[in-house]
């Protein structure tokens, strides 16, 4: 059992529902090795029969990465902690090498958590990340006019973070210093691993790290203040939103959305706006929100009156039937053979119940499409069938893998609406709009985040 403050661990955790077991991240280095110490102590304490899982995430970067991931493993074996390590294989890009590392860490993080049937990952990021985070987007963002592109970053990573629209990802670790978690590792006896990485200022983070070491802790508290208060107002936001998307936005076909113009003139510009945003992204399948400046600009226009327009993949009709979104033609996958369980066009979750692998998948089209279409009530049927011509389709293969029958299959496939913007990575601090466009889409609600009490933000 750890000497340490149980205040400290039960400060941390106490709040946060365990139920389904834990994966905890742990690259080796002094902040996460403290987060699974500490954690450990938490549910040996209150929950001993909790899974715990330590993952390490070999990236197979540097020399003595695999080292490092060893050492974790004999420090888990040596607390009674079970301990896995992923490896990062297969190509690694040149360029965008930290986001590319990442991305890879995160779905390595979710298949081990998926494999051991868990539904949570506790990663070890700190007041310090936090305060780094908010501090570097300060910095880019410093020359925009747009105060609410500002503030949506400056929230810094939220609390929780559900990832692939299935595993929450939290890190109860932000409001922590390193310092208190250096501290604590050296009472304890426990080393831990120096990242070169982390004080190589060819990267953004680590010279803005060097920056604040020689600063008093003011400019970091500064930070943290700013990232609390901005973090406050994109959950505001996003209610607004949500509040907006439920009362002005409707679906009167599959991949047509119809905004009531009344949001034009309900009085709440911002939420209007962000509402806008996350709409298009979602009808476009895109995964960032459409640029603030050029959605404003949008927004302005609509209020003049009728038009049609194209942004983020979608586009934007508003005539007197109403303001009417849809995925664009252009762009659209080509003809491919279908596989199970994956996204097509950002939008739409593929499942099938053929592994015959004769079947291809493709956008509808505009031919098929006319076959198809039944008429409804006030949407223009111009409107419903170009929304319909973008929605994938199944077909037989026909003689070779890229030609096809010409009926689409109308059995073998499941197809989900996703919310695109949130589909890969959903902050909490955007869960009430990411539900509202769920409830509007048809996609599946997103799982609750695992904070007992009170809703995570
Ligand atoms: N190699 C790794 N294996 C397992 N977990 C890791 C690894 N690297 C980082 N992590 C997890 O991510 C946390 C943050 O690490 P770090 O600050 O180095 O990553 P980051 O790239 O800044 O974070 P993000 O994942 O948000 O981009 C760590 O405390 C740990 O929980």
């Amino acid at each position: 059992m750890l000497e340490t403050e149980p205040d400290l661990s039960t400060r941390l955790f106490s709040h946060i529902d365990f139920t389904h077991g834990a994966v905890v991240a742990v690259s080796g280095g002094s902040d996460s090795t403290a987060l699974l110490l500490l954690l450990k102590q938490h549910l040996d304490r209150t929950a001993p029969s909790v899974r715990l899982l330590a993952v390490t995430v070999d990236h197979g970067l540097r020399h003595g990465s695999a080292a490092e991931a060893q050492a974790v493993a004999k420090l888990c074996a040596e607390r009674g902690i079970a301990h896995h390590t992923m490896v990062w294989v297969g190509n690694k890009p040149s360029a965008g090498l930290p986001a590319a590392a990442r991305e890879a860490r995160y779905r390595l993080l979710a298949e081990a958590a998926r494999a051991h049937g868990i539904g949570l990952i506790v990663t070890g990021h700190t007041a310090d990340d936090q305060a780094e985070t908010v501090l570097m987007r300060q910095a880019r963002d410093e020359p925009r006019e747009f105060a609410e592109t500002a503030s949506r970053g400056l929230a810094g990573m939220a609390p929780a973070t559900l990832y692939d629209w299935r595993e929450w990802i939290i890190r109860p670790l932000l409001g922590t210093r390193r310092s208190a978690l250096r501290d604590f590792l050296r009472r304890e006896h426990v080393g831990w691993a120096e990242d070169p990485t982390n004080i190589d200022e060819a990267f953004e983070r680590p010279r803005m790290r060097a920056s604040l070491a020689g600063d008093s802790f003011r400019r970091m508290d500064d930070a943290l203040a700013l990232a609390n208060q901005a973090a406050v107002e994109r959950r505001r936001l996003g209610e607004s939103a949500a509040d907006l998307i439920r009362r002005f936005a409707g679906q009167p076909a599959i991949g047509l959305i119809r905004l009531d113009p009344r949001l034009l003139s309900a009085g709440v510009d911002r939420a209007a706006i962000y509402a806008l945003r996350i709409l298009l992204a979602t009808a476009g399948g895109v995964a960032f929100l459409p640029d603030q400046a050029r959605s404003e600009a949008l927004f302005g226009r609509l209020k003049a009156g009728f038009l049609c327009a194209t942004l983020s993949r979608t586009v934007v009709d508003f005539r007197r039937a109403g303001i009417f979104l849809r995925r664009e033609a252009r762009g659209l996958p080509p003809t491919a053979a279908a596989i199970d369980n994956t996204i097509w066009d950002g939008r739409r979750h593929i499942t099938l119940d053929d592994s015959s692998g004769a079947l291809l998948i493709a956008p509808l089209g505009s031919a098929a499409t006319r076959r198809l279409a039944a008429a409804r009530e006030e949407t223009p049927q111009s409107l419903m069938r170009a929304a319909s011509a973008t929605e994938p389709s199944l077909w037989q293969a026909v003689e070779n893998a890229r030609s096809r029958g010409d009926e689409p299959a109308r059995q073998g496939f499941a197809v989900r609406p996703v919310v695109a913007p949130f589909a890969r990575f959903l902050p909490s601090f955007d869960l009430a709009p990411a539900r509202a466009v769920a409830e509007l889409i048809g996609a599946p609600p997103p799982p609750a985040p695992p904070f007992s009490g009170h809703s995570a933000g």
